[in-house]
């Protein structure tokens, strides 16, 4: 396999040699030209560890290395401007008396002022912003600030870019748009950038692969897909999504939950804690189906689908179907798994956990 752009290996760092680490451990990969998000909560440690990738916080232990280079390692510091990685930040920063194209030429060093500002009309075009070089970014709008700001930063053609929540200043509909744009833009040049979120939509959505942070260390590392649908732990099935969580008896591959009889995702034995998204569920007519018989209790419509809230047995479960069927409040139906239920490694002891649907994630 190729050298990763970027490996961060057992990253430590605490603020104070007494205080506690605020990032702890932690290791991760990006491959060349891939986009890698890092999820998690506010606090949690996400842009100290970008901090520390792009030199602004020094390492309390562990290595960082960009291909073959180390910058950040056991008595070695290599200092931000020394370091070939861009950073997006997430108020932009840029310079309010300088012009969008003053601002994107501000960056790059050594060559002419003429071949400076060639260079920053070239990749202000790139990024859909031709027309507006004279003006200043006060008079742009938020999404184009934030495109302004990522011209500057792939101007000097940095190997690695990094972005700290680089769409929050945007309203929905702009965030959607501008993260496609920023996605297509990278991919068509290849880059590779490790981008920081607190948004679970935002990072499945703009990540090739993802890593879920909590307090200082990574729960899992995978594809959306492998995150989302295969949880290890309480948290990351909580964090990413809605789910069910079923207190159930395992042997093998298979389990006893609330919800009747069902296939594991991994064989376990015991007691265990398993995870059933609410689109891996099926309502059913209770006569024409094996599965477990309960009450519509609530009903949310989002046109495309429908997201019900069903009793059984005293707890509550959500099932997302398409609306081909429509069922009401009080009506007896029948919820039947449709794919193997996920184990997950809660942290918590499984009793402590009720079964049942698990309220919004945070934020
Ligand atoms: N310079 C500093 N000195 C002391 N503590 C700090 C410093 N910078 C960050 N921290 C603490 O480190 C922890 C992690 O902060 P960090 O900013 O990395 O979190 P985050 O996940 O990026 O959060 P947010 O999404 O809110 O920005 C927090 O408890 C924060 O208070």
């Amino acid at each position: 396999m190729s050298t990763p752009i970027l490996s961060v290996q057992n990253l430590t760092k605490r603020f104070g040699p007494e205080a506690p680490p605020v990032v702890h451990e932690v290791s991760f990969e990006v491959e060349d030209g891939e986009i890698f998000s890092i999820l998690g909560p506010s606090g949690c440690g996400k842009t100290t560890t970008l901090r520390c990738v792009a030199g602004f916080e020094e390492a309390s232990a562990g290595t960082i290395a960009v291909r073959d280079q180390t910058l950040s390692g056991p008595g070695v510091h290599v200092s931000p401007d020394a370091r070939d990685v861009g950073i997006v930040f997430q108020n932009y920063a840029l310079f309010p008396h300088l012009t969008v194209r003053e601002n994107v030429a501000f960056g790059l060093d050594g060559a002419s002022e003429a071949a400076r500002s060639a260079r920053a009309q070239e990749v202000l075009e790139m990024v859909g912003l031709d027309g507006f070089e004279d003006r200043r970014p006060q008079h742009l709008s938020g999404g184009q600030q934030q495109r302004v700001a990522l011209a500057r930063t792939l101007a000097p053609e940095p190997d690695l870019i990094l972005l700290d929540e680089p769409f929050s200043n945007l309203d929905a509909l702009l965030r959607q748009e501008t993260r496609q744009e920023v996605r297509e833009l990278l991919k068509n040049k290849g880059m590779s950038a490790v981008f920081v979120t607190h948004n679970q939509e935002e990072a499945l959505s703009f990540a090739d692969r993802l890593a879920v942070m909590r307090g200082g260390q990574l729960d899992q590392i995978g594809t959306p897909e492998e995150v989302y649908y295969h949880p290890r732990t309480l948290f990351v099935a909580q964090f990413l999504g809605r789910t069910n969580l079923l207190l159930s008896q395992a042997a093998g591959t298979e389990a006893d939950t609330p919800l009747g009889r069902v296939g594991l995702n991994e064989a376990a034995e015991g007691t265990v804690l398993v995870s059933m998204r609410p689109e891996h569920l099926a309502l059913e007519a209770p006569e024409a189906s094996d599965g477990t018989v309960g009450t519509v209790v609530g009903r949310a419509f989002k046109g495309h689908d429908i997201t019900y809230r069903v009793c059984c047995g005293g707890s509550e479960y959500l099932v997302h179907t398409d609306n081909r069927r429509f069922y009401e409040p009080g009506d007896t139906v029948a919820v039947r798994p449709l794919e193997p239920a996920v184990v997950l490694e809660s942290r918590s002891t499984p009793a402590e956990v009720p079964s049942g649907a698990t309220p919004e994630p945070e934020p």
